[in-house]
Protein backbone atom coordinates (compact mmCIF):
# COMPACT_ATOMS: atom_id res chain seq x y z
CA UNK A 1 0.00 0.00 0.00
CA UNK A 2 1.25 3.29 -1.29
CA UNK A 3 1.43 6.01 1.51
CA UNK A 4 -0.24 8.85 1.23
CA UNK A 5 2.63 10.90 1.11
CA UNK A 6 4.33 8.28 -2.04
CA UNK A 7 0.74 9.01 -4.17
CA UNK A 8 1.28 12.96 -3.41
CA UNK A 9 5.01 12.57 -4.71
CA UNK A 10 3.83 10.27 -7.65
CA UNK A 11 1.31 12.54 -9.28
CA UNK A 12 3.70 15.40 -8.47
CA UNK A 13 6.23 14.09 -10.38
CA UNK A 14 3.70 12.79 -13.34
CA UNK A 15 2.94 16.81 -13.50
CA UNK A 16 6.58 17.57 -13.48
CA UNK A 17 6.58 15.06 -16.71
CA UNK A 18 4.54 16.79 -18.65
CA UNK A 19 6.22 19.76 -17.84
CA UNK A 20 9.42 18.32 -18.62
CA UNK A 21 7.98 17.82 -22.14
CA UNK A 22 7.43 20.85 -22.31
CA UNK A 23 11.09 22.21 -21.61
CA UNK A 24 12.43 19.16 -23.98
CA UNK A 25 10.98 20.36 -26.89
CA UNK A 26 13.14 23.55 -26.01
CA UNK A 27 16.35 20.89 -25.42
CA UNK A 28 18.28 18.29 -27.33
CA UNK A 29 14.94 16.65 -27.41
CA UNK A 30 13.82 19.15 -30.24
CA UNK A 31 16.72 17.62 -31.90
CA UNK A 32 15.36 14.49 -31.70
CA UNK A 33 11.96 14.47 -33.71
CA UNK A 34 10.55 11.23 -33.54
CA UNK A 35 11.51 8.75 -30.39
CA UNK A 36 11.53 11.40 -27.74
CA UNK A 37 8.70 13.23 -29.25
CA UNK A 38 6.82 10.04 -29.09
CA UNK A 39 7.89 9.78 -25.60
CA UNK A 40 6.99 13.24 -24.14
CA UNK A 41 3.21 12.63 -26.46
CA UNK A 42 2.89 9.37 -24.62
CA UNK A 43 4.49 11.32 -21.05
CA UNK A 44 1.50 13.67 -21.78
CA UNK A 45 -1.24 11.27 -22.28
CA UNK A 46 0.13 9.23 -19.39
CA UNK A 47 0.18 12.62 -17.12
CA UNK A 48 -3.66 13.46 -18.88
CA UNK A 49 -4.65 9.75 -18.00
CA UNK A 50 -5.35 9.33 -21.55
CA UNK A 51 -6.57 6.23 -23.58
CA UNK A 52 -6.35 4.65 -20.07
CA UNK A 53 -2.41 5.09 -20.35
CA UNK A 54 0.25 3.03 -20.55
CA UNK A 55 1.50 0.97 -17.19
CA UNK A 56 4.78 1.45 -17.22
CA UNK A 57 6.77 5.03 -17.37
CA UNK A 58 8.00 5.16 -20.80
CA UNK A 59 11.68 6.58 -20.05
CA UNK A 60 12.48 2.96 -18.20
CA UNK A 61 11.11 1.57 -21.62
CA UNK A 62 13.30 3.77 -23.54
CA UNK A 63 16.00 2.80 -20.79
CA UNK A 64 15.46 -1.05 -21.90
CA UNK A 65 15.60 -0.65 -25.43
CA UNK A 66 18.84 1.83 -25.70
CA UNK A 67 20.91 -0.86 -24.30
CA UNK A 68 20.02 -3.57 -27.26
CA UNK A 69 22.08 -0.73 -29.43
CA UNK A 70 24.72 0.53 -27.13
CA UNK A 71 27.11 -2.22 -27.81
CA UNK A 72 28.40 -0.79 -30.65
CA UNK A 73 30.86 2.50 -31.12
CA UNK A 74 28.33 3.85 -33.46
CA UNK A 75 24.65 2.98 -33.13
CA UNK A 76 21.16 4.10 -34.80
CA UNK A 77 18.19 3.00 -33.25
CA UNK A 78 16.06 1.99 -36.16
CA UNK A 79 12.82 4.04 -35.64
CA UNK A 80 10.92 1.36 -37.31
CA UNK A 81 11.98 -1.53 -34.69
CA UNK A 82 11.01 1.26 -32.17
CA UNK A 83 7.76 1.75 -33.19
CA UNK A 84 7.00 -1.66 -33.41
CA UNK A 85 8.23 -2.35 -30.18
CA UNK A 86 6.13 0.48 -28.65
CA UNK A 87 2.89 -0.91 -30.14
CA UNK A 88 3.70 -4.21 -28.56
CA UNK A 89 3.59 -2.26 -25.36
CA UNK A 90 -0.31 -0.88 -27.04
CA UNK A 91 1.20 2.49 -25.94
CA UNK A 92 -1.15 5.55 -27.23
CA UNK A 93 -0.46 6.96 -30.28
CA UNK A 94 -1.69 10.49 -30.48
CA UNK A 95 0.45 13.34 -31.39
CA UNK A 96 1.03 16.64 -29.12
CA UNK A 97 -0.45 19.66 -31.17
CA UNK A 98 3.13 21.76 -30.63
CA UNK A 99 4.02 18.73 -33.00
CA UNK A 100 0.93 17.98 -35.12
CA UNK A 101 0.69 21.57 -36.31
CA UNK A 102 3.85 22.51 -36.49
CA UNK A 103 4.59 24.09 -40.29
CA UNK A 104 6.86 21.96 -42.27
CA UNK A 105 6.97 24.12 -45.19
CA UNK A 106 7.78 28.01 -45.39
CA UNK A 107 4.79 28.76 -47.40
CA UNK A 108 3.02 27.31 -44.40
CA UNK A 109 4.22 29.58 -41.44
CA UNK A 110 1.82 31.48 -39.78
CA UNK A 111 3.73 33.66 -37.17
CA UNK A 112 7.15 35.62 -38.53
CA UNK A 113 5.88 35.70 -42.39
CA UNK A 114 8.44 37.87 -43.71
CA UNK A 115 11.04 36.12 -41.87
CA UNK A 116 9.90 33.28 -43.97
CA UNK A 117 10.07 34.58 -47.21
CA UNK A 118 13.39 36.24 -46.97
CA UNK A 119 14.65 32.67 -46.16
CA UNK A 120 12.61 31.42 -49.51
CA UNK A 121 14.25 34.01 -51.29
CA UNK A 122 17.85 33.27 -49.99
CA UNK A 123 17.58 29.54 -51.45
CA UNK A 124 15.79 30.44 -54.22
CA UNK A 125 19.29 32.47 -54.98
CA UNK A 126 21.63 29.90 -54.30
CA UNK A 127 23.20 32.13 -51.81
CA UNK A 128 23.01 30.05 -48.81
CA UNK A 129 25.16 31.74 -46.10
CA UNK A 130 25.54 30.80 -42.18
CA UNK A 131 23.13 31.92 -40.33
CA UNK A 132 22.91 32.61 -36.51
CA UNK A 133 18.98 32.43 -36.09
CA UNK A 134 18.15 33.84 -32.59
CA UNK A 135 15.37 34.74 -29.92
CA UNK A 136 13.39 33.86 -26.75
CA UNK A 137 12.21 30.34 -26.22
CA UNK A 138 9.16 29.31 -27.76
CA UNK A 139 9.09 32.13 -30.54
CA UNK A 140 9.39 29.49 -33.69
CA UNK A 141 13.32 29.47 -34.50
CA UNK A 142 13.41 25.60 -34.77
CA UNK A 143 10.18 25.71 -36.95
CA UNK A 144 11.53 28.13 -39.78
CA UNK A 145 14.99 26.37 -39.63
CA UNK A 146 13.20 22.83 -40.37
CA UNK A 147 11.07 24.84 -42.84
CA UNK A 148 13.94 26.37 -44.33
CA UNK A 149 16.13 22.43 -44.75
CA UNK A 150 12.73 21.13 -46.35
CA UNK A 151 12.98 24.41 -48.87
CA UNK A 152 16.81 23.95 -49.45
CA UNK A 153 16.98 19.92 -50.19
CA UNK A 154 12.63 18.60 -49.99
CA UNK A 155 11.32 15.60 -48.26
CA UNK A 156 14.57 13.99 -47.91
CA UNK A 157 15.49 16.36 -45.42
CA UNK A 158 12.59 14.99 -43.15
CA UNK A 159 13.69 11.48 -43.40
CA UNK A 160 15.99 11.70 -40.11
CA UNK A 161 17.55 9.32 -38.06
CA UNK A 162 18.63 9.18 -35.07
CA UNK A 163 22.36 8.34 -33.94
CA UNK A 164 24.59 8.06 -30.73
CA UNK A 165 27.80 8.31 -32.25
CA UNK A 166 30.82 7.98 -30.19
CA UNK A 167 33.66 10.25 -31.41
CA UNK A 168 37.51 9.59 -30.43
CA UNK A 169 39.76 12.47 -30.95
CA UNK A 170 43.16 13.03 -30.96
CA UNK A 171 43.49 15.61 -28.15
CA UNK A 172 47.38 15.77 -27.98
CA UNK A 173 48.98 14.18 -25.40
CA UNK A 174 45.70 12.05 -25.01
CA UNK A 175 42.47 10.21 -26.90
CA UNK A 176 39.06 11.53 -25.62
CA UNK A 177 36.19 9.65 -26.40
CA UNK A 178 33.02 11.37 -26.15
CA UNK A 179 28.98 10.62 -27.05
CA UNK A 180 26.86 12.64 -28.24
CA UNK A 181 23.36 12.15 -30.09
CA UNK A 182 22.91 13.29 -33.48
CA UNK A 183 19.84 13.58 -35.62
CA UNK A 184 20.60 13.14 -39.13
CA UNK A 185 18.94 12.96 -42.45
CA UNK A 186 21.61 12.81 -45.90
CA UNK A 187 22.04 16.36 -46.40
CA UNK A 188 21.96 17.58 -42.57
CA UNK A 189 23.08 17.03 -39.45
CA UNK A 190 21.58 18.46 -36.08
CA UNK A 191 23.25 18.50 -32.93
CA UNK A 192 23.98 20.19 -29.55
CA UNK A 193 26.94 20.64 -29.15
CA UNK A 194 27.27 22.00 -25.79
CA UNK A 195 26.34 19.00 -24.52
CA UNK A 196 29.90 18.03 -24.65
CA UNK A 197 30.67 20.21 -21.74
CA UNK A 198 34.19 22.00 -21.78
CA UNK A 199 34.69 19.45 -23.94
CA UNK A 200 32.40 20.94 -26.56
CA UNK A 201 35.61 22.61 -28.78
CA UNK A 202 36.62 18.98 -30.00
CA UNK A 203 33.01 18.32 -31.11
CA UNK A 204 33.03 21.23 -33.31
CA UNK A 205 36.28 20.61 -35.02
CA UNK A 206 35.56 16.60 -35.44
CA UNK A 207 32.46 16.83 -36.67
CA UNK A 208 32.93 19.85 -39.25
CA UNK A 209 36.12 18.11 -40.52
CA UNK A 210 34.04 14.81 -40.85
CA UNK A 211 31.47 16.71 -43.12
CA UNK A 212 33.65 18.16 -45.22
CA UNK A 213 35.20 14.44 -45.96
CA UNK A 214 32.02 13.31 -46.81
CA UNK A 215 30.82 15.95 -49.00
CA UNK A 216 27.54 15.40 -50.87
CA UNK A 217 27.87 14.80 -55.17
CA UNK A 218 24.63 15.45 -56.84
CA UNK A 219 23.47 13.83 -60.07
CA UNK A 220 25.62 16.13 -62.26
CA UNK A 221 28.08 15.24 -60.20
CA UNK A 222 28.38 18.57 -59.01
CA UNK A 223 29.92 18.76 -55.28
CA UNK A 224 27.23 20.56 -53.30
CA UNK A 225 27.29 21.37 -49.02
CA UNK A 226 25.79 19.80 -46.07
CA UNK A 227 24.21 21.81 -43.41
CA UNK A 228 25.23 21.18 -39.84
CA UNK A 229 22.15 22.92 -37.59
CA UNK A 230 24.10 23.01 -33.62
CA UNK A 231 21.42 24.32 -31.06
CA UNK A 232 22.79 26.84 -28.08
CA UNK A 233 25.29 27.74 -29.42
CA UNK A 234 25.42 30.67 -26.62
CA UNK A 235 25.71 27.92 -24.44
CA UNK A 236 29.43 26.47 -26.09
CA UNK A 237 32.72 27.88 -24.12
CA UNK A 238 34.72 30.74 -25.53
CA UNK A 239 37.34 27.89 -26.64
CA UNK A 240 34.30 25.70 -28.05
CA UNK A 241 33.24 29.58 -29.91
CA UNK A 242 36.96 30.21 -31.56
CA UNK A 243 37.24 26.33 -32.97
CA UNK A 244 33.80 27.27 -34.47
CA UNK A 245 35.35 30.61 -36.18
CA UNK A 246 38.18 28.82 -36.97
CA UNK A 247 36.10 25.75 -38.62
CA UNK A 248 33.68 28.17 -40.29
CA UNK A 249 36.21 30.05 -42.37
CA UNK A 250 38.26 26.51 -43.41
CA UNK A 251 35.09 24.41 -44.65
CA UNK A 252 33.16 27.19 -45.53
CA UNK A 253 33.20 25.40 -49.12
CA UNK A 254 31.86 22.18 -47.68
CA UNK A 255 29.47 22.73 -45.28
CA UNK A 256 27.16 25.67 -43.92
CA UNK A 257 25.97 26.18 -40.56
CA UNK A 258 22.64 26.95 -38.89
CA UNK A 259 23.33 28.56 -35.44
CA UNK A 260 20.47 28.50 -32.82
CA UNK A 261 20.64 30.34 -29.90
CA UNK A 262 18.16 32.39 -27.15
CA UNK A 263 20.40 34.94 -26.41
CA UNK A 264 23.14 35.95 -29.21
CA UNK A 265 25.19 38.48 -26.84
CA UNK A 266 26.72 35.06 -25.44
CA UNK A 267 28.00 34.60 -28.69
CA UNK A 268 31.04 35.78 -29.40
CA UNK A 269 31.66 38.98 -32.52
CA UNK A 270 33.79 36.65 -34.60
CA UNK A 271 30.99 34.20 -34.81
CA UNK A 272 28.36 36.37 -35.29
CA UNK A 273 29.96 38.73 -38.04
CA UNK A 274 30.54 35.84 -39.54
CA UNK A 275 26.85 34.77 -39.93
CA UNK A 276 23.52 36.36 -41.31
CA UNK A 277 21.66 37.48 -38.19
CA UNK A 278 18.01 36.53 -38.02
CA UNK A 279 16.30 37.80 -35.16
CA UNK A 280 12.80 36.14 -34.30
CA UNK A 281 11.06 37.97 -31.67
CA UNK A 282 8.71 36.41 -29.76
CA UNK A 283 5.33 36.06 -31.31
CA UNK A 284 2.66 38.58 -30.82
CA UNK A 285 -0.61 38.45 -28.95
CA UNK A 286 -2.70 38.77 -32.16
CA UNK A 287 0.31 35.94 -33.86
CA UNK A 288 -0.83 33.32 -31.19
CA UNK A 289 -4.37 34.25 -31.48
CA UNK A 290 -3.97 33.56 -35.23
CA UNK A 291 -2.39 30.47 -34.60
CA UNK A 292 -4.55 28.70 -31.96
CA UNK A 293 -7.79 29.73 -34.10
CA UNK A 294 -5.98 27.87 -36.90
CA UNK A 295 -5.46 24.72 -34.44
CA UNK A 296 -9.28 25.36 -33.09
CA UNK A 297 -10.03 25.05 -36.70
CA UNK A 298 -8.72 21.91 -37.42
CA UNK A 299 -9.58 20.54 -33.88
CA UNK A 300 -12.96 21.70 -34.21
CA UNK A 301 -13.65 22.19 -30.55
CA UNK A 302 -16.45 24.74 -29.23
CA UNK A 303 -14.17 28.11 -28.06
CA UNK A 304 -16.19 30.49 -25.99
CA UNK A 305 -15.79 34.25 -27.11
CA UNK A 306 -12.49 35.77 -25.91
CA UNK A 307 -10.99 32.15 -25.32
CA UNK A 308 -7.85 32.07 -27.82
CA UNK A 309 -7.32 36.18 -26.34
CA UNK A 310 -6.95 34.82 -22.87
CA UNK A 311 -4.51 31.63 -23.46
CA UNK A 312 -2.47 34.27 -25.61
CA UNK A 313 -2.21 36.89 -22.94
CA UNK A 314 -0.98 34.04 -20.05
CA UNK A 315 1.45 32.68 -22.80
CA UNK A 316 4.12 35.04 -22.07
CA UNK A 317 4.39 35.32 -25.61
CA UNK A 318 5.76 31.74 -25.71
CA UNK A 319 3.88 30.04 -28.92
CA UNK A 320 4.89 26.58 -27.48
CA UNK A 321 3.19 27.79 -24.30
CA UNK A 322 0.22 28.88 -25.28
CA UNK A 323 -0.65 25.50 -27.69
CA UNK A 324 0.54 23.35 -25.15
CA UNK A 325 -1.99 24.95 -22.58
CA UNK A 326 -4.79 25.28 -24.96
CA UNK A 327 -4.58 21.49 -25.64
CA UNK A 328 -4.62 21.26 -21.73
CA UNK A 329 -7.09 22.66 -21.66
CA UNK A 330 -9.26 20.46 -24.44
CA UNK A 331 -8.04 17.26 -22.18
CA UNK A 332 -9.32 18.54 -18.96
CA UNK A 333 -12.11 20.95 -18.99
CA UNK A 334 -13.73 20.24 -22.40
CA UNK A 335 -16.66 21.38 -23.22
CA UNK A 336 -15.02 24.74 -22.34
CA UNK A 337 -17.13 27.48 -20.42
CA UNK A 338 -17.37 31.70 -20.80
CA UNK A 339 -15.25 31.90 -17.61
CA UNK A 340 -13.14 28.60 -17.30
CA UNK A 341 -9.99 29.47 -15.68
CA UNK A 342 -6.73 28.54 -17.22
CA UNK A 343 -4.99 25.48 -15.29
CA UNK A 344 -1.70 27.09 -14.11
CA UNK A 345 1.55 25.36 -15.07
CA UNK A 346 2.61 22.54 -11.95
CA UNK A 347 6.08 23.27 -11.75
CA UNK A 348 5.16 27.03 -11.58
CA UNK A 349 2.80 26.69 -8.81
CA UNK A 350 5.52 24.29 -7.17
CA UNK A 351 8.39 27.17 -7.10
CA UNK A 352 5.78 29.39 -5.50
CA UNK A 353 5.03 26.99 -2.92
CA UNK A 354 8.65 27.08 -2.43
CA UNK A 355 9.07 31.03 -2.67
CA UNK A 356 6.45 30.80 0.14
CA UNK A 357 8.77 27.93 1.82
CA UNK A 358 11.73 30.47 2.50
CA UNK A 359 9.52 33.51 3.43
CA UNK A 360 7.96 31.58 6.43
CA UNK A 361 10.84 30.42 8.08
CA UNK A 362 14.56 30.17 7.41
CA UNK A 363 16.25 27.35 9.26
CA UNK A 364 18.52 24.18 8.40
CA UNK A 365 15.53 22.18 8.27
CA UNK A 366 13.62 24.46 6.08
CA UNK A 367 16.56 25.12 4.22
CA UNK A 368 17.24 21.30 3.88
CA UNK A 369 13.27 20.41 2.41
CA UNK A 370 13.46 23.22 -0.13
CA UNK A 371 17.09 22.03 -1.39
CA UNK A 372 15.15 19.13 -1.99
CA UNK A 373 12.25 20.73 -3.58
CA UNK A 374 14.90 22.63 -6.15
CA UNK A 375 16.42 19.30 -6.79
CA UNK A 376 12.89 17.66 -7.40
CA UNK A 377 12.46 20.26 -10.27
CA UNK A 378 16.02 19.73 -11.16
CA UNK A 379 15.15 15.91 -11.99
CA UNK A 380 12.62 16.86 -13.79
CA UNK A 381 14.22 18.59 -16.44
CA UNK A 382 13.22 22.28 -15.44
CA UNK A 383 15.99 23.82 -16.25
CA UNK A 384 17.89 25.60 -13.51
CA UNK A 385 17.63 29.18 -14.90
CA UNK A 386 13.84 28.87 -15.25
CA UNK A 387 13.35 27.95 -12.12
CA UNK A 388 15.53 30.87 -10.69
CA UNK A 389 13.94 33.31 -12.64
CA UNK A 390 10.51 31.77 -11.36
CA UNK A 391 11.40 31.94 -7.82
CA UNK A 392 13.05 35.23 -7.81
CA UNK A 393 9.42 36.76 -9.35
CA UNK A 394 8.07 34.93 -6.31
CA UNK A 395 9.79 36.09 -4.04
CA UNK A 396 9.76 39.71 -5.04
CA UNK A 397 6.10 39.51 -4.90
CA UNK A 398 6.64 38.41 -0.89
CA UNK A 399 9.55 40.30 -0.09
CA UNK A 400 9.88 43.29 1.92
CA UNK A 401 11.58 46.56 -0.21
CA UNK A 402 14.41 46.64 1.42
CA UNK A 403 15.61 43.28 0.78
CA UNK A 404 14.14 42.95 -3.29
CA UNK A 405 17.25 44.78 -4.25
CA UNK A 406 19.96 41.88 -2.17
CA UNK A 407 17.47 39.22 -3.79
CA UNK A 408 17.76 40.79 -6.90
CA UNK A 409 21.64 40.68 -6.93
CA UNK A 410 22.36 37.39 -5.77
CA UNK A 411 19.45 36.16 -8.30
CA UNK A 412 21.40 37.70 -11.22
CA UNK A 413 24.45 36.69 -9.92
CA UNK A 414 23.97 33.05 -9.97
CA UNK A 415 21.93 33.20 -13.19
CA UNK A 416 24.77 34.24 -14.60
CA UNK A 417 27.48 31.75 -13.20
CA UNK A 418 25.00 28.43 -14.34
N1 LIG B 1 5.47 30.27 -37.53
C1 LIG B 1 4.72 29.43 -36.85
N2 LIG B 1 3.44 29.23 -37.19
C2 LIG B 1 2.68 28.38 -36.47
N3 LIG B 1 3.10 27.68 -35.40
C3 LIG B 1 4.37 27.83 -35.03
C4 LIG B 1 5.24 28.71 -35.73
N4 LIG B 1 6.45 28.68 -35.16
C5 LIG B 1 6.34 27.81 -34.14
N5 LIG B 1 5.11 27.30 -34.05
C6 LIG B 1 4.63 26.37 -33.02
O1 LIG B 1 5.31 26.69 -31.81
C7 LIG B 1 6.02 25.57 -31.33
C8 LIG B 1 7.35 26.00 -30.78
O2 LIG B 1 8.17 26.50 -31.82
P1 LIG B 1 9.74 26.20 -31.94
O3 LIG B 1 10.06 24.85 -31.39
O4 LIG B 1 10.11 26.48 -33.33
O5 LIG B 1 10.29 27.32 -30.97
P2 LIG B 1 11.83 27.68 -30.64
O6 LIG B 1 11.96 29.15 -30.76
O7 LIG B 1 12.76 26.83 -31.45
O8 LIG B 1 11.89 27.27 -29.12
P3 LIG B 1 13.18 26.85 -28.24
O9 LIG B 1 14.15 27.99 -28.30
O10 LIG B 1 12.61 26.67 -26.87
O11 LIG B 1 13.69 25.59 -28.87
C9 LIG B 1 6.15 24.62 -32.51
O12 LIG B 1 6.12 23.28 -32.08
C10 LIG B 1 4.96 24.94 -33.37
O13 LIG B 1 3.87 24.13 -33.00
Amino acid sequence: MRTKKQEQHKSRSQCFQQEASYYSYGGVWTNLPQLPHRLVEIRVNWAHGLDGGPLLSPLPIYNLIRPLFSRHSSYTVPQSLLRFLLLLLRLPATRLWVDKYRPRALDKIIAHEEIAQNLKKLVSEHDCPHLLVYGPTGSGKKTLVMALLKQMFGPGAEKVKLENKMWKIDAGTQMIELVLTMLSSTHHVEMNPSDAGFQDRYIVQEIIKEMARNRPVDTKGKKGFKVLVLNEVDKLSREGQHSLRRTMEKYSASCRLILCCNSSSKVTEAVRSRCLNIRVNAPTEEQIIKVLEFIGKKENPQLPPGFTARIAAQSNRNLRRAILSFETCRVQQYPFTINLALPPLDWEQYVSEIASDIVKEQSPKRLFSVRGKIYELLVNCIPPEIILKKLLSELLKKLDSELKHEVCHWAAYFVSVL
